[in-house]
């Protein structure tokens, strides 16, 4: 029996690392980054007003109150995107909108509410810090410091950063093409009556939904029924179009294991089982040198085995600088029962600082998985937990949701 490390290590030693491109900063929402990207300029790139107001010599106006406001003459308007701004004269004021480019020998910006608005003469009425309201050159980011570092995700903040620095294009890793192929006689397409001792097919939803969430495109091939040369004919006409093949279903001990049946006379796939729960029967190995990886065919087990093997497989192929996911510790609200020997991957509800088991162990229980936030990870010396044992947690998508 391998253990939960050995197979994750034959997984990840399958992909390796991806190939580099640049895209668009549209494109690269939801990527990695490749390579670490410099500020091609400041940013703020010049010294700017974070008010509305009046762009002022602090010294000038240091001593202004309600009861004795100082006047000044307003010598200039400055809106936001006026390139040709003129030092402040000694002795007046700018008008200045946010964001506007502060003149020469400003070193304070009044805001408009601190006055009466005046547009030839202006009557300051409070007196503020020196530099207050400035936004000084270079405070957020320096011309040439690294904006963005290897191996971090492209979300929001990171490609608006990418743009404020000036940057059109950014190095990602190419989206690893991942073939999905279910197998089983039982298997309907939803939408299509069922007869008695048939099921709708769904692990091929769940994966490609999985991989597209690491990273991947995915692309389902029809499922095939338990039969070698439908499978083998199918693995054969696609692999090649592939970075990696996830198959699910027949790689148990039963009679028709079309998928163990299958990859004994085609590439270089290997079988073992793996000291977990859900998720024991795994295989592994190339066919035409491209990776494959066969999964469970149980829905929960196809979706833990995912999670555990390859996942971060494929995030790492990606360049992640973070391929596993978020863990936490939590307090179980209720005691739990685990096989001796397996690391058991639990579905749970994680809030607070607290998990409550989802379900039972059963690898068949999908709605339960589909309202589940988190996995539960025990031990394989770990037979029972009281409530109150903390465990560690593995959040999933949408856990902190
Ligand atoms: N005698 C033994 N029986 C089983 C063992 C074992 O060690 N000895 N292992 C059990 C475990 S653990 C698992 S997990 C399953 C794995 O079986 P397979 O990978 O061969 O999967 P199937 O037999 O094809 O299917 C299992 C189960 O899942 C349903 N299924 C399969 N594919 C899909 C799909 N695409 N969409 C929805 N549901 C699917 C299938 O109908 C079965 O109910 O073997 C245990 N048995
Ligand atoms: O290992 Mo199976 O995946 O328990 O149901």
């Amino acid at each position: 029996m391998r253990t939960v490390e050995e197979h994750q290590a034959v997984v990840a030693a399958l992909l390796p690392l991806l190939p580099e491109e640049s895209v668009p900063l549209a494109a690269a929402h939801g990527r990695v980054l490749a390579r670490d990207v410099r500020a091609a300029v400041a940013l703020p790139s010049f010294d700017n007003s974070a008010m509305d107001g009046y762009a002022a010599r602090w010294s000038e106006v240091a001593g202004a109150t309600g009861a004795s406001p100082v006047a000044m003459p307003v010598a200039e308007d400055i809106p936001a995107g006026r390139t040709d701004v003129v030092p402040l004269a000694p002795g007046t004021v700018h008008r200045i909108m946010t964001g506007a480019p502060l003149p020469p020998g400003a070193d304070v910006v009044i805001p408009v509410e601190l006055t009466d608005a005046g547009t030839e003469t202006v009557e300051i009425r409070d007196a503020l810090p020196r530099g207050r309201h400035v936004r000084s050159a270079g405070e957020d980011i320096a011309q040439g410091a690294v904006a963005l570092v290897a191996g971090g995700p492209l979300g929001a903040a990171q490609l608006g950063l990418a743009a404020a620095v000036g940057i059109e294009e950014l190095p990602v890793r190419r989206r690893p093409r991942v073939l999905v192929l279910s197998t089983g006689s039982e298997l309907v397409a939803p939408g299509t009556p069922l007869l008695p001792g048939q099921i709708y097919e769904s692990n091929s939803a769940l994966l490609v939904a999985a991989v597209e969430e690491a990273g991947g495109e995915a692309r389902r091939l029809h499922f095939v029924p338990d039969d070698v040369d439908q499978f083998l004919a199918t693995v054969r006409a696609e692999v090649s179009s592939a970075d990696l093949l996830i198959t699910s279903g027949g790689v148990s001990a039963g009679a028709y294991e079309v998928v163990k049946d299958a990859f004994r006379t085609l590439g270089t796939v290997e079988f073992a089982k793996v000291a977990m729960q859900p998720g024991g029967p795994q295989g592994a190995g190339t066919v035409d040198g491209v990776p494959v990886v066969t999964l469970p065919g149980n829905p929960v087990s196809a979706f833990v085995s995912f999670e555990v093997f390859v996942r971060p497989a494929l995030r790492r192929a990606l360049g992640h600088g973070a391929p596993e996911r978020l863990h936490v510790p939590a307090r179980l609200t209720g005691p739990l029962t685990s096989p001796p020997e397996k690391r058991q991957f639990l579905r749970g509800r994680y809030g607070g600082g607290e998990v409550s088991q989802v379900g039972g162990p059963g690898s068949h229980l999908v709605a339960h998985l589909a309202r589940a936030n988190c996995l539960v990870v025990v031990p394989e010396d770990v037979t029972e937990l009281p409530a109150g044992a903390e465990v560690d947690v593995v959040l999933i998508e949408g856990a902190l949701q």
